[in-house]
């Protein structure tokens, strides 16, 4: 099974965040800004790349997610980073669709 469907079934453990029927959103394990939570759909959609029309409500919710967390986090003054990434050339390493919220800091822009 995908590391981060047994992260949504709770059989691994991670700091979670927020969470309701469709999601969770939980921080990173390797962070990279003081804020770094990630935000998952508890079906399994391999990626970005993957999806169709029929997941618009799941993907919709994601996002509605990652404001929330921002949020929370107290990231809606200063600004907060939403990065979805595909493939080999975004570095894509788990292959579980995932929605990256940063920020705590400056972020660059364009990414590297
Ligand atoms: C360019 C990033 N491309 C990508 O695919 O990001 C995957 C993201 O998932 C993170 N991560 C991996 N395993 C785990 C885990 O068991 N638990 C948690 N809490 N995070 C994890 C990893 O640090 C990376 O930022």
């Amino acid at each position: 099974m995908c590391i981060f469907c047994k992260v949504a079934k709770k059989e691994i453990p991670a700091k979670i965040v927020l969470e309701d029927d469709d999601l969770v959103a939980f921080h990173d394990i390797n962070p990279v800004a003081p804020i770094h939570v990630l935000v998952i759909p508890k079906q399994h959609i391999t990626g970005i790349g993957d999806v169709s029309a029929e997941h618009a409500l799941v993907l919709g919710k994601l996002l509605v997610a990652a404001r929330r967390v921002a949020e929370d986090a107290g990231l809606l003054q200063s600004g907060f980073r939403v990065v979805i990434n595909h493939g080999q050339h975004a570095g894509q390493t788990v292959h579980h669709v995932h929605v990256h919220v940063l920020g705590g800091r400056l972020l660059a822009w364009p990414p590297g």
